[in-house]
């Protein structure tokens, strides 16, 4: 009789015995307890880049991400443009002065910056170092310029999510709405917008934000931070 046979016959029949006695068998058989750790490790902190052209709805997703997830770390950009009604500095972005930025610049505080619509914008990469160390997950809201700089510094070891509107004339109605561009502005900010939507294939991911339908844009977003947590291979993110 071969050992495995000769230790099949100590477990006893799961009817006859109970699960704690089962449990004993079992480890008696396997020569080893069942160990209690997990199965897989933790997911790695995960950098979530959300992109897309001018009006297509990047805050307002973030916006309301922020209602659903409050584990995700916000990540607050620099920026020298003129705060627009109802933003908050701080909340919003960090509203600094041209000269601000350029020392920001300079002391090389900055993950990547870019001078966008003639108002420079960077990531402070102080920020996502404290909070990927606390175990939270980053979210940084570029435009699409922003992001092909990304994609250069940080490869696939960050996911990144373009947004779109269904149609160019959905968009162009939302930036007409939205009214916080002088016409000329309007008018590069479309221009920009058409070229933009051709380097979709840049991305991981690309999310439509249909007109009305917000909450899904943002569910979807939420289904891709979850499938990337469950990755058997994880993103690593070294800033
Ligand atoms: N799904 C949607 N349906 C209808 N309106 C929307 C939707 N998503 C966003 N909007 C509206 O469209 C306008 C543009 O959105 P938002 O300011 O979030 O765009 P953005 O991508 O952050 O733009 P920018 O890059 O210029 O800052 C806003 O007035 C916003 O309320």
């Amino acid at each position: 009789m071969s050992d495995t046979q000769k230790s099949k016959l100590t477990i006893p029949p799961p009817d006859k015995v109970s699960r704690p006695e089962m449990l004993r068998a079992l480890e008696f058989s396997l020569g080893s307890s069942f160990s209690t750790n997990p199965i897989s490790p933790p997911p790695n902190p995960l950098i979530i880049v959300i992109s897309g052209p001018s009006g297509v709805g990047k805050d307002a997703v973030i916006k309301k991400l922020r209602q659903v997830r409050e584990s995700l770390h916000f990540v607050v950009t620099a920026t020298s443009r003129p705060m627009r009604e109802g933003e908050v500095d701080g909340k919003d972005y960090y509203f600094v002065s041209k000269e601000e930025f350029l020392s920001m610049v300079e002391r090389n505080e900055l993950l990547e910056y870019a001078l966008v619509y003639g108002d420079y914008k960077g990531i402070p990469k102080k920020q996502i170092r404290e909070f990927m160390e606390k175990g939270h997950d980053i979210v940084l809201r570029v435009d699409v310029q922003g992001a092909e700089t990304l994609r250069k510094i940080l490869g696939n070891s960050a996911v990144f999510i373009f947004l779109v509107a269904e149609n160019e004339l959905e968009l162009v109605k939302r930036l007409i709405d939205r009214k916080t561009e002088t016409s000329e502005a309007l008018l590069v900010r479309i221009a920009t917008a058409r070229e933009e939507v051709k380097h979709v294939r840049d991305f991981d991911y690309v999310v439509v934000n249909g007109e009305g339908k917000l909450d899904s844009a943002v569910k979807l977003v939420e289904s891709i931070i979850d499938a990337e947590k469950a990755k058997v291979r994880q993103r690593r993110a070294v800033i």
